[in-house]
């Protein structure tokens, strides 16, 4: 069943069974609204090896509560509104026609997961996006899933906080065709005991669609074994520094970890081979020197 199903195509990558596992560097916010630092981060996942970045984008005049808009908080710019934070980091127009251009020079794609319909509305009209990512905050907000669903594009769409019935309900929304699930656990930094890496293949089997994974933790391990358990797709979160302001940055990787992880998946791929039991050629010689009987 596994390796029969279809893979998605995003672009020029094709995500799903037998593919190489579609690598995404989540910048999310850990630009600080600062492109150059995007692009640092793009540079990040281009020498690693990954195929692709990604951002979130918001409208925060309705992503954020009406009664968190007048909070005060402390930042690098000083004192302000939780409203004036968000968009002093929030990327508009201009920030990201240059993050696509620099996309193509370097020959990496990007896409973004939106956080409201307006911000569906940007990334289409704008940019013609290559995929859509539904975060897994956002698994339940309908009128959001629908938007996404009629763009026609491929999802990738996350399933921390949620269980089944959730899960149901937001599949229902997309075209099987055109959906990549990640298994997530919404816990930062997420601990081992509540990885629940089994769901992968549990999800791959009730809804016949690829899964991936969409990581929290700490460290590479639970992210090579999501690949060897079928994951299609690896999302982790990338930092220039882990020690940088911001609220994501702590439980992201480094750029030398990250590079570790992508080069670690790039072996694994090579190493799942094709399950066909066979003398392998490196064995051959051994045959003659370690076997006594031969059948
Ligand atoms: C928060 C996000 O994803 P996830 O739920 O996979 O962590 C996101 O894509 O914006």
């Amino acid at each position: 069943m596994t390796d029969q199903l279809a893979p998605v195509a995003i672009g020029e990558h094709l995500v799903g069974p037998n593919q190489p596992v579609y690598m995404i560097g989540e910048i999310g916010i850990n630009h600080n609204g600062d492109v150059d630092i995007a692009k640092q981060l793009m540079d990040v996942a281009v020498t690693a090896g990954a195929q692709a970045v990604k951002f979130q984008k918001r409208n925060p005049e309705v992503a954020v509560p009406e009664h968190q808009k007048s909070k005060m908080r402390s930042t690098p710019w000083g004192e302000m509104t939780y409203i004036d934070y968000k968009h002093r980091v929030e990327f508009g127009i201009d920030e990201y026609t240059e993050i696509d251009r620099y996309a193509k020079e370097v020959g990496l794609q990007w896409f973004a997961s939106p956080w409201d319909t307006d911000s569906v509305d940007f990334l289409e009209n704008e940019f013609d996006a290559l995929t859509y990512k539904v975060a897994s905050a956002s698994l339940t907000d309908f009128e959001l899933l629908r938007a996404i669903a009629a763009t026609g594009e491929p999802v990738l769409c996350s399933s921390g906080m949620s269980d089944w019935e959730t899960l149901d309900r937001a599949v229902e929304v997309f075209d099987r065709d055109k959906l990549v699930l990640m298994h997530a656990t919404s816990t930062y930094p997420l601990p081992p005991e509540e990885v629940n890496l089994k769901a992968i293949p549990a999800m791959r089997e009730r809804y016949g669609v690829p899964v991936g994974y969409s990581g929290h933790e700490l460290g590479l391990e639970i992210s090579f074994a999501a690949a060897a358990l079928g994951a299609v797709t690896i999302e982790r979160h990338i930092t220039l520094d882990s020690s940088m302001w911001g609220s994501d940055q702590s439980a992201s990787m480094e750029p030398r970890e990250f590079a570790s992880l992508v080069k670690g998946i790039r072996v694994l791929e090579t190493a799942f081979g094709d399950g066909q039991k066979r003398v392998m050629p490196g064995e051959e010689s051994k045959i003659d020197s370690l076997r006594k009987v031969t059948a």
